[in-house]
């Protein structure tokens, strides 16, 4: 037997009196949300709001920072508290990957792909192709100015437009690390004279998924904070430079990347997600 602790039990009787405050503000903003859906269905508005979603996680995740809780256990918590708002507005709620897996039914990768058509029986050869863990040796034969002079003319002119417009100011003097984790490579980025560069120096805050999701993300097949939400893509070190990075990351101006690159970078994205979906089905 354990002994009692003394002064846990007024502590936990306190946490309980959390929990049901949580909950009876979960039934508050669910019965606000029906209101909120009433007055839509009136104006013809139907569907989900993916904009005002966002800006709500996004300010939840700010108060959260402010606070010294995690962001995303903030971001998961409204993103739960939205599915709810919508099965009660009788919107589909089962497309919130994040809910759901804060809910925690987390979701098998492969249905995550499954659901994209790429994959036909005729894409079967697909399944040859190594996956980009196999490649990270050959990769990595790349000597490091090279991998990095190739760094700095995409970044270039993906970011050409943004950059222009001032959006990456903020990268000026900071550190910003980007880690392609089954590639095992890690570049450190900082913004000088208007032009992003790699630098030898420790990142303040890094960005890292895997090439596929990087790639996916760069083909604009998925958006940042889909994939931030899913954990496909993590953060880690500093948590304002992080957030403002994906908050860049989900805002970029996709109709300034030249059209050309735009069709690559999808037809490639494409082809990797395909060959993931190839891999997984056959192991
Ligand atoms: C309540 C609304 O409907 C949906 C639910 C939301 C919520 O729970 O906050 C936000 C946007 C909509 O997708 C709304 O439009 O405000």
């Amino acid at each position: 037997m354990n002994r009692p602790v003394p002064g846990l039990a007024p502590l936990r009787h306190a946490i309980d009196g959390v929990d049901d405050g949580l909950v009876l503000l979960l039934a508050a903003r669910t019965h606000l949300a029906r209101l909120v859906g009433r007055l839509k269905a009136g104006a013809g508005m139907t569907g989900r709001d993916a904009a005002r979603e966002r800006r709500i996680r996004q300010r939840a995740e700010r108060l959260a920072v402010r606070l010294g809780v995690s962001p995303e256990a903030a971001s998961r918590l409204v993103a739960l508290a939205i599915a709810e708002a919508c099965r009660a507005q009788g919107l589909e709620s089962d497309l919130d990957q994040g809910a759901v897996m804060a809910a925690g039914m987390i979701i098998p990768r492969m249905d995550i792909h499954d659901s994209d058509s790429t994959l036909k029986p005729s894409h079967a050869w697909l399944r040859l192709l190594p996956p980009p863990k196999r490649l990270a040796p050959v990769v990595r034969l790349l000597p490091m100015p090279v991998q990095q002079h190739l760094l700095e003319r995409a970044m270039a002119r993906v970011l050409a437009g943004p950059i222009r417009e001032g959006a990456l100011d903020f990268m000026a003097g900071r550190r910003l690390g980007i880690e392609v984790s089954d590639l095992g490579l890690r570049w450190v980025v900082t913004l000088e004279g208007g032009r992003l560069v790699v630098v030898n120096a420790p990142a303040e805050a890094t960005v890292r998924g895997t090439a596929t999701d990087l790639l996916l993300l760069a083909g604009r097949l998925e958006d940042a904070d889909t994939l931030f939400f899913q954990r496909r893509l993590v953060l880690a070190g500093d948590v304002e430079l992080g957030l403002t990075a994906r908050n860049l990351l989900d805002r970029l101006p996709w109709e300034t990347v030249p059209l050309g690159l735009r069709i690559v970078l999808n037809r490639g994205a494409r082809l990797a997600r395909a060959a993931r979906a190839a891999y997984h089905a056959s192991s």
